[in-house]
């Protein structure tokens, strides 16, 4: 990890979507050493297409996005970035052992003929203990959980010595026990000054590690602040939402839109409210 007091990611109306249709458009955002922000938001508000669209993963359609003060499209020291992304990519046809896939975020820091040192052999060893796999080294990953194998796409990040850790969902769908772990690594990563990106719909195991939150509502940025300022934000929505929809209090959740659940509901009405 390079220490430096540099923005880590800036964006200035950055827009950002698929082909040509822009998703979420107009972010102001600045990502500093050691910041570790929540990015919430209902399903679909962009939130995946926001983070994959700092890192060029999808199509930036305006605005400017710097990676460590360097224009996206220069920026060529991906090593420093890591992503977790928000599925685990890992499929059961992958015959590969957890320490080979965890080796994996090693190779930019060597050409490609070259073969592992024994700085590699530790690097990948620090990981995998980092996020309390060292036992299950030579493992196949296939065998293990969901919530363990999102801990390997994990250790293959800090394997990379990454400066910035960018994770989509990495307690999403993981049991109870596991997201527990999850939270006791990625509170030991916060501890040590790691900065980190997480997009999470589940606040409360993160809770004690974020110092910041980003809400995306609809395409927009719609909160940016601290954790407190959140919850007084979160309140006054609420409020603005009822005022507006005064029925919301007498309806039963089932009838408010068909296959969604209240959240989903409540953003649909809420959209251009925000
Ligand atoms: N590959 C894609 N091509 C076209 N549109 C997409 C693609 N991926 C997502 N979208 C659309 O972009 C919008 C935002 O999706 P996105 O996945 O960014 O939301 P999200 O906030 O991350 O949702 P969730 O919480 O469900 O993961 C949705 O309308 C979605 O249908």
């Amino acid at each position: 990890m390079q220490l430096s007091t540099d923005p880590v990611i800036t964006v200035r109306d950055g827009s950002f979507g698929y082909g040509d249709r822009a998703v979420v458009t107009h972010v102001d955002l600045d990502l500093h050493p050691g910041d570790v922000v929540a990015v919430l938001g209902p399903n679909g508000s962009g939130k995946t297409t926001l983070v994959k669209g700092l890192l060029g993963l999808d199509a930036h359609l305006g605005g400017d996005v710097e990676l460590f003060g360097v224009p996206r499209r220069q920026f060529r020291d991906h090593a420093r970035i890591g992503y977790v992304p928000q599925r685990h990519s890992l499929s059961a046809s992958v015959r590969a052992t957890v320490s080979e896939i965890v080796a994996v975020g090693r190779l930019p820091h060597r050409p490609w003929w070259r073969r592992a040192s024994a700085r590699d052999h530790q690097a990948v060893r620090d990981a995998l203990q980092t996020v309390g796999l060292l036992d299950r080294a030579d493992a196949e990953v296939a065998t293990l959980s969901g919530g363990q194998q999102r801990r390997v796409l994990i250790a293959r990040a800090l394997a990379g010595d990454a400066d910035v850790l960018v994770m989509d969902e990495p307690t999403a769908g993981v049991d109870a026990a596991n997201q527990e772990v999850l939270a006791t690594v990625l509170e030991s990563l916060a501890a040590q000054g790691r900065t980190m990106l997480v997009v999470t719909h589940e606040l409360e195991a993160l809770e004690l590690i974020v110092n910041r939150i980003v809400c995306i509502r609809a395409g927009i940025v719609d909160f940016d602040g601290s954790p407190q300022a959140y919850a007084a934000h979160e309140v006054a929505h609420a409020r603005d939402h009822v005022h507006h929809h005064p029925h919301v209090l007498d309806e039963e959740p089932t009838t408010i839109v068909d296959d969604a659940g209240p959240l989903d509901a409540h953003e649909h009405r809420g959209a251009g409210h925000g």
